[in-house]
């Protein structure tokens, strides 16, 4: 039976999920059936399809874009070639969740100020004809849909054929057309590019922690706020920008805020659309993309995924005509001047993949790089996820910031909407410091594996192995503070001890480093002076391995041994035989003192260590407070 009620999620606040997250909710939906009454909103890969973007309607009732769901969850199944391989069950799964999701949120639970269909098209400004594909696709979508909830596990393949079928006809059209056999090669996607959306209701405000780039595209957003005004003053503006930066960071959510700030017209494509297997074609639809956007300027052209289609080493089998495509985007972009108005975004994930001739002046001559947030950035962007959620007064986001480092802004949005999931399934009121760092956990770690039984002696030695890492951590003045410690088992991990960082380190003194290889001798140590000698285990490889790195780096990168002096030893293996057995040696011994100091440590502490160790046992997981405690 399924515990997660449509009610239960908005009741949470979670209205916008993301499609990748829905796999655990997927099963327990499915079995209902959808409401009646035939369908009031679009299908969410119609909408993703004309507009560049879906949408729900938030916690407000107000329509909200989810720029995510098309250019992940959807960039892969718009490609007919890919289409077949990807499609699997699970993405189906989703896809008739979606519907259902959509169909619960904006018509079941239909707040006063609910946008019908009409509503909806009408504020999209899409031509009659447009409107009327979009309905039709979204009655048939909801029809297949139902009758998919229907059928049983050994007929699941042919819904799947069902939904793929209908994926191509809505995507490609063919509700416009009456010959889709004909049409669909040559122009597929060619419509998705030239429809702009109007990103009115994304700001700067909705970027978080990126105030570099910010600071930096505030100047676009003035020159497409009046052109000729700009040109007049002699201000002059680069015709392409590129955003670069790692996955996730915010890219897309900058180009749009960029024309929500201006309030222009917003042109999404991707370099993954570009890259066909027909002559022409890519070139064709950069072509009719800038034609368009120049008949609607002031505007700003998005290219996501711009190493796809521009990338250096594109030229391939794989990617017979992207020479083509390129050299059409040259063209366009030399074809028009810097005051129609015409701002181009690309973004990609390094600029050295991209083609030489694209980073030309009168191109893409300005970088904006767009980096993984630090901890002031991840505490911005948590609490501003967390706010469109209910959560525990007892939350604080900084905590957790602490401990994601790393995370880009759409995993931490993840993180958020993963611990509103925990919550929901565990029909909670609201969102818990708990949910959190569970969902952190399952993100770093993987899925708990509570089901598998850990017996009793190696829970034990688990316990004090952990304990000894805990304990260490404590009474060493240099090492982290401990955030938590846990035997549940995680990934390949039987468990483990976390840490935090005060702040996001740039730079670590000697002390500290040796804290960290003392911390990671507690565990073995623990084993050793508890359970003795013959029965230390293999529990501890990965902790030997993160102190050997360190002292390998201490002796050959940081200048930390006195006996090889502040000299940097790049590859070692390289060196003479006699420095490489100097390195050794001094290795050994770094890693030597360490164990004695952690065992001395143990020894000293060995009551709080037991109690520590029991504790453990008995709650499986403490936090920093209840070690505290426990001491
Ligand atoms: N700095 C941020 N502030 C707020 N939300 C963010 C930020 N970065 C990412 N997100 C969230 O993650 C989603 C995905 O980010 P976006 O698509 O903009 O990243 P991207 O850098 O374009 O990624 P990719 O390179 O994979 O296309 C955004 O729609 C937003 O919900
Ligand atoms: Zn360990």
């Amino acid at each position: 039976m399924f515990s997660v009620s449509v009610r239960n999620l908005r009741d949470l606040g979670l209205s916008d999920i993301r499609l990748s997250q829905l796999d655990e909710l997927v099963s327990r939906l499915l079995p209902t059936s959808g409401p009646e009454e035939p369908p009031t909103v679009a299908s969410p890969w119609r909408t993703s399809h004309v507009s560049g973007d879906s949408f729900f309607h938030n916690k407000h009732g107000e329509l909200k874009s989810d720029p995510n769901f098309v250019s992940r969850g959807f960039k892969t199944l718009r490609k007919p070639r890919r289409m077949e391989s990807e499609l699997n069950l699970e993405a189906t799964n989703q896809l008739a969740f979606f519907f259902f999701l959509s169909q619960g949120l904006l018509q079941r639970e239909k707040g006063p100020e609910a946008q019908s269909l009409d509503q909806l098209l009408t504020q999209k400004n899409l031509p009659d004809n447009q409107q009327e594909a979009f309905k039709t696709g979204f009655t048939e979508g909801f029809m297949r849909s139902q009758a998919y909830t229907q059928r049983t596990q050994d007929s699941l393949r042919r819904t799947r054929v069902i939904l793929l079928v209908l994926l191509l006809l809505g995507i490609y059209g063919l509700s416009r057309t009456p010959f889709l056999s004909v049409r669909f090669r040559t122009t597929s996607g060619l419509d998705s590019a030239v429809d702009p959306v109007q990103m009115k209701n994304v700001t700067f405000d909705h970027v978080k922690g990126v105030e570099e780039a910010k600071n930096e595209l505030q100047e676009v957003v003035e020159f497409l706020k009046n052109p000729q005004k700009f040109t007049v003053l002699g201000g002059k503006l680069p015709k392409g920008i590129l955003l670069v930066g790692p996955p996730g960071t915010g890219k897309t959510l900058l180009a749009r805020a960029v024309a929500g700030e201006a309030d222009v017209p917003f042109y999404y494509a991707s370099g993954s659309e570009f890259d066909e297997m027909f002559v022409g074609v890519g070139a064709s639809r950069i072509r009719n993309l800038f034609k368009e956007a120049k008949a609607n300027a002031p505007c700003v052209i998005f290219i996501d995924e711009l190493d796809s289609v521009g990338g250096k080493r594109i030229e391939s089998p794989m990617h017979p005509y992207s020479r083509q495509t390129i050299n059409q985007l040259l063209a366009e972009m030399d074809g028009f001047k810097p005051n129609e108005g015409v701002i181009v975004v690309g973004a990609t994930n390094f600029a050295e993949a991209l083609d030489n001739a694209l980073v030309r002046p009168g191109r893409f001559d300005m970088q904006v790089t767009v980096p993984r947030p630090d901890v002031k950035g991840r505490t911005e962007i948590l609490n501003w996820y967390l706010s469109k959620i209910k959560v525990d007064t007892a939350v604080e986001a900084e905590i957790i910031a602490r401990g994601t480092v790393g995370f880009s802004g759409a995993e931490l949005e993840n993180l958020v909407n993963q611990a509103a999931l925990k919550a929901a399934v565990d029909e909670k009121e609201m969102v818990t410091m708990k949910d959190l760092e569970f969902a952190k956990d399952k993100i770093l770690m993987g899925p708990e594996r509570r089901s598998v039984e850990i017996d009793k002696k190696n829970k034990t030695i688990t316990a004090y192995h952990e304990s000894g890492h805990a304990i260490v951590a404590y009474f060493t003045k240099d090492a982290m503070p401990i955030n938590k410690a846990t035997i549940m088992p995680r990934g390949p991990t039987l468990g483990h001890v976390s840490m935090l960082p005060e702040n996001d380190r740039w730079s670590e003194t000697r002390a500290q480093l040796l804290a960290q290889m003392d911390v990671s001798m507690g565990g073995r140590v623990a084993e050793e002076l508890i359970f003795g000698d013959d029965n230390i285990t293999t529990g501890a490889s990965s902790d030997f391995d993160g102190a050997t790195k360190i002292a390998k780096m201490m002796v050959t990168r940081f200048g930390m041994s006195d006996k090889l002096g502040v000299m940097t030893y790049g590859d070692v293996t390289k060196q003479s035989p006699e420095t490489q057995a100097a390195i050794e040696r001094e290795v050994r011994v770094l890693l030597k003192d360490s164990y004695e100091r952690a065992k001395n440590l143990l020894k000293t502490y060995s009551k709080e260590h037991k109690t520590l160790a029991d504790a453990l046992l008995q709650y499986e997981t403490l936090d920093a407070k209840e070690i505290k405690l426990v001491r």
